[in-house]
This record gives C-alpha cells, sequence and structure tokens, in this order.
C-alpha cells in the first residue's frame, strides 16, 4: 500500500465549558491514502465537525487541540505557525462546509473570490487568475462562466453557490478535499449532482476526499471506506460496503436502522437512536455507547474496548467482537 497521504494518531480535542471539559475528540487514529474516498458517519454531536476543524486547525476557542499528531504527507500539521496553515488551508486541503452562502462573500464577483484563492497561493497576474477562475467555474458546469463569473452571490441558486465554493475547493488541486456535510443545506436532485461532481473531481484530479456526513445513503454510494464515530472516537470502521452490509459494532447497527425508509409511513416518523447521546462532558468508564446498547455484557462498563479486528481491513472497538471468528489467533491489543 503507498504512504498515507493523511495519517492521524490518538487525536484529542478539548472544550472547556461550565460543565466540565468536553471531549469532543478523544484518542482517534486513522489514515487516508492519495486519492481514497473515505466517509465518516456518526450523529449529531459525535465530534465529526471538530475532527474536520482540527485538521484546518480552526477549532472555535476556547477549544484546543491537546495531543496527539496529524500528518500530512509525513509533516505534522499540530504546531505549524498561522500564517503556515494558511498556505496550507485551501492550497493542500481544500474544504467544502454545509453552508455556501455563508463561505462566499456577499459583496465580491464570484469570480473574483475564485481568483482570490489562486492568487493567495501562487505568483499570478490577476489576468492568469481570472482566467484560471473561469475554468474552475466552467469545470463545476457553471453555464456560461465568462458572463456568470462577474455575478455575485445572490444572482446563483444554491445548488450553484455550493459549485463555486467547490470550484474555490479545488482551485489549487489539493490533495485532500474535506467536504462536511456538503449537501445538507441542498434539495434532493441538487444534492446528487453535487455528489456527482465531486466524484468526477476525485477520479480526474486524484484529489482524495474525507466525506462527513450523517446521511448513510450518501456515504454508501460515494465513499470505499467509512469510519463510524461515537462520543468522539471511531468504533467501527473499514471498506462501505462490508460495514454496512454486516456491522460489527451494535451503535453502527443502531444508525443503520435510524435511516429513514422509502417504505415506511409518515406517521412513523423518522426513526432515532434509543436512549440519550453520550456526555462528552463526563464520559463512563467503559465503552461510551454501552448505556444504549441492547447488545451489552456486564463487562462493558468496566473497561474500554480496543480496536479488534474484524476483516480484512476492518476493525471494532466493541467487547462482542473479541470473539468474532475473525479474533482467532489475536490476542487482546
Ligand atoms: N463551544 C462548545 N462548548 C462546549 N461543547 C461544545 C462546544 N462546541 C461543540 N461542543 C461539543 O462538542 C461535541 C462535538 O461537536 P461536533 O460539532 O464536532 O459534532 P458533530 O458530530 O459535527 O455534530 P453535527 O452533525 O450536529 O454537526 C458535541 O458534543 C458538542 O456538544
Amino acid at each position: 500500500m503507498s504512504a498515507p497521504l493523511l495519517q492521524i494518531d490518538d487525536l484529542r480535542v478539548r472544550i472547556p465549558s461550565r460543565r466540565g471539559e468536553v471531549k469532543a475528540v478523544d484518542g482517534l487514529s486513522f489514515s487516508v491514502a492519495p486519492g481514497e474516498v473515505v466517509g465518516i458517519v456518526g450523529e449529531s454531536g459525535s465530534g465529526k465537525s471538530m475532527l474536520a476543524l482540527s485538521m484546518l486547525q480552526l477549532i472555535p476557542k476556547p477549544g484546543r487541540i491537546t495531543g496527539g499528531r496529524i500528518a500530512l504527507n509525513g509533516r505534522d500539521l499540530i504546531g505549524l505557525s498561522e500564517a503556515e496553515m494558511r498556505e496550507v488551508r485551501g492550497n493542500e486541503i481544500g474544504m467544502i462546509f454545509q453552508d455556501p452562502s455563508a463561505s462566499l462573500n456577499p459583496v465580491l464577483r464570484i469570480g473574483r473570490q475564485v481568483a482570490e484563492t489562486v492568487e493567495a497561493h501562487h505568483r499570478v497576474t490577476p489576468a492568469q487568475s481570472w482566467r484560471r477562475s473561469v475554468e474552475m467555474l466552467q469545470g463545476v458546469r457553471i453555464p456560461d462562466p465568462e458572463a456568470r463569473a462577474r455575478d455575485y452571490p445572490h444572482q446563483y441558486s444554491g445548488g450553484m453557490r455550493q459549485r463555486v465554493v467547490i470550484a474555490i475547493g479545488m482551485a489549487n488541486a489539493p490533495k485532500l478535499l474535506i467536504a462536511d456535510e456538503p449537501t445538507t443545506a441542498l434539495d434532493v436532485t441538487v444534492q446528487a449532482q453535487i455528489m456527482g461532481l465531486l466524484g468526477r473531481m476525485n477520479k480526474e484530479t486524484g484529489t482524495a476526499i474525507l466525506l462527513i456526513s450523517h446521511n448513510i445513503a450518501l456515504v454508501s454510494r460515494f465513499c470505499t471506506r467509512v469510519l463510524v464515530m461515537y462520543a468522539g472516537r471511531i468504533v467501527e470502521a473499514g471498506p462501505t460496503a462490508q460495514v454496512f452490509a454486516n456491522p460489527e459494532h451494535p451503535y453502527t447497527r443502531a444508525l443503520l436502522n435510524a435511516v429513514p425508509r422509502i417504505d415506511r409511513r409518515v406517521e412513523e416518523g423518522l426513526q432515532t437512536i434509543a436512549g440519550r447521546p453520550p456526555d462528552l462532558a463526563s464520559l463512563p468508564a467503559g465503552c461510551a455507547f454501552e448505556p444504549r446498547c441492547p447488545a451489552r455484557l456486564r463487562s462493558c462498563a468496566e473497561e474500554q474496548p480496543p480496536a479488534f479486528p474484524v476483516g480484512e481491513g476492518r476493525f471494532a472497538r466493541c467487547w462482542l467482537a473479541e470473539h468474532s471468528k475473525h479474533q482467532q489467533g489475536n490476542s487482546r491489543s
């Protein structure tokens, strides 16, 4: 296997609060290979956004990274100066967030906003950056890009604005694109177009994509590998098709059962996972899912489960997985 593009080890993010210190990310490790498309799923509050923001060193104060390593192409981003991080953001790592309107400047022409991203990282003339901008707008399928580059954000639809955000995110051909709920604010048809566009960009440019979403169907269509997050940790990981077809962690199963199904009657409403989400300011000593887990053992409340391998490229942090058939020959890690 090629050297990882992104390697995160034992990352910890803490947010001081009146209730105590919130462990938003709690000893999390994973890697992304060049060109890979990885999904991160989990309920609201599981720490997905804090993880994304920590990679860009944009965690809102008083939150902060208290430990671990975030290596991009072997270089640890933790501890880089703000000037060095500005060079990483938008150049080595592109980003797309949920609300396109919040990412765009309302009083600046669309074309200028794309051009500025190019200018921030390259010595180019205004004519060159404008040309690149029009080229990027064409790439994200903005019709008549030459003319539309002169428009302001309010003259674009929501879907078109998100295409512009993608053009900005991809303008410098980053090696990694972090997309945090990139289609949540859009209607279903536009969602599909945007995901199609991201998929095409991944194939054409080889940019790896980290897609953060609570939308299981989207992740299952788009990502080859999935990381399931609960209480600031990855509780299950592996090839998407296998994890979703045959989940090993009871939380992954609960998450899949909570997916709304077209054939369910509207009155039944959205299924949610029984029990309360964990309080990240006072996590239990054992498995954080234990209080809600339908399959818990007595020991689950006592000790946090390590990551048990449960097949090729898969693991689950669950004591039940300790006895999985894949464990034969493996001792506790
Ligand atoms: N300023 C803050 N003070 C205290 N706790 C916070 C603060 N900001 C976030 N948190 C907590 O940090 C945890 C992680 O939040 P995060 O936004 O990363 O979750 P998420 O999985 O992205 O959720 P969503 O899908 O709703 O965006 C949450 O439990 C949240 O309550």
